[in-house]
């Protein structure tokens, strides 16, 4: 059976637009590990809450080499594309990063190199999709799409944002003060987005990467003055930040929301013991035991007997695009601290 939305003819074109095509139709899930702790703990949940809610397409796993076989047998195990990745650091500077460990995620923008995927929709692993939400692969391309942040939580408290009280998502509550000159362009926030792995974007990233300084968000501002002609905001219902809930609850419909992000301190279902601020709420604890539900359920447990559709997808593309992938190369090593 022919791989979805893989045009006829390529079946009898020469082998060059035969893979020409089959990039082009390639979809797929995207995710980002890093280390030996719990986050694989997120990548599981997620690849079951994806199949919960029917996606056609596969996840893969950007994994950076400190991932131990114990954890990538386990992501096989569910159904995960396994794809180690050479990590990124930044040029080395004096920047203090809002949390420590954000340092490692530079290395997401390897995936720009996924070149066999023609569109990718990345997820953070602290992220639940809750609705099927397959038809983001259906925009438009050559914008990147993703969720406006909030400015209202500590973690941005470095920020000209915080410090005047100014939030995108309510522009009006607090105006940007005329002296400052103009409001600051839109920010996204980086633990979801679609985007299409491209190698010329790919080299360019790199290249910028060399250029600009690190800042406190690390790969997310980075990503944000990057793209920030190309961005186009989507709804966030595709990427519930959970301080949404407690800062602009006017701007939530819970009852919509589809990919519910749990980055909020304290919130990651895994490690919740519900001592953080705002972690008693009744929205949070219903979140989080929603989360586990997914996780615990044994019938969302991949079963090698009956691949889906998007895991013939996968050999079929694997054997046609592989062997002319490039490797990354590392910028610079420098030990990464390990996460909160
Ligand atoms: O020890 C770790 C730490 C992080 N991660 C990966 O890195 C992602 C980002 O970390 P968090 O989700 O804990 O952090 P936040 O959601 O607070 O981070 C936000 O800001 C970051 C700035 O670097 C990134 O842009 C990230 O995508 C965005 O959601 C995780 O989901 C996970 O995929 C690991 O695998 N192991
Ligand atoms: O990426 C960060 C992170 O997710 C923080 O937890 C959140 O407070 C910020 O708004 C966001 O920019
Ligand atoms: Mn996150």
């Amino acid at each position: 059976m022919a791989p979805p939305e893989v045009p006829v003819d390529v079946f009898t074109a020469t082998s060059k637009v035969l893979t020409l095509s089959a990039g082009y139709s390639k979809r797929a899930y995207v995710t980002f590990l890093a280390g030996n702790g719990d986050y694989v703990k997120g990548v599981v949940g997620l690849a079951k809450g994806l199949r919960k809610v029917k996606t056609a397409y596969p996840l893969v796993v950007a994994i950076l080499p400190d991932v131990p076989e114990e954890h990538r047998e386990i992501l096989r195990s569910q159904g995960c594309i396994v794809r180690e990745i050479v990590p990124i650091y930044p040029p080395k500077n004096q920047v203090e990063f809002a949390m420590a460990y954000y340092v490692i995620n530079y290395s997401k923008l390897r995936i720009w190199n996924f070149e066999e995927y023609s569109k990718m929709i990345y997820l953070d692993a602290d992220i639940q999709v809750y609705n099927n939400i397959d038809h983001l692969f259906d925009t438009p391309d050559g914008y990147f799409y993703a969720v406006m942040d909030c400015f209202c939580e500590h973690t941005w408290s470095h920020s000209p944002q915080y410090k005047v009280g100014y939030c995108q998502q309510c522009p009006d509550k607090v105006t940007w003060p005329a002296e400052m000159g103009s409001p600051p362009p839109l920010y996204f926030n980086a633990g979801m987005f679609v985007f299409e792995p491209n190698r010329l974007t790919y080299e360019s990233l790199l290249e910028n990467l060399l250029v600009v300084p690190p800042t406190p968000f690390a790969e997310q501002d980075f990503l944000n003055m990057f793209f920030q002609k190309t961005y186009k905001p989507i709804p966030l219902a595709y990427n519930l930040v959970l301080a949404m809930l407690w800062r602009h609850p006017e701007n939530v419909k819970l009852d919509e929301v589809n990919v519910v992000h749990y980055c909020a301190a304290g919130s990651k279902p895994w490690r919740y013991t519900g001592v953080e601020e705002n972690m008693q709420r009744e929205d949070i604890k219903m979140l989080v035991a929603k989360w586990w539900e997914v996780y615990n359920d044994e019938s969302l447990d991949f079963k090698a007997d009956q691949p889906p559709a998007a895991a013939e997808d996968q050999t079929f593309s694997k054997s046609l695009i592989m062997g002319s992938m490039p490797h990354g190369t590392a910028m610079t090593y420098i030990p990464a601290p390990t996460a909160a």
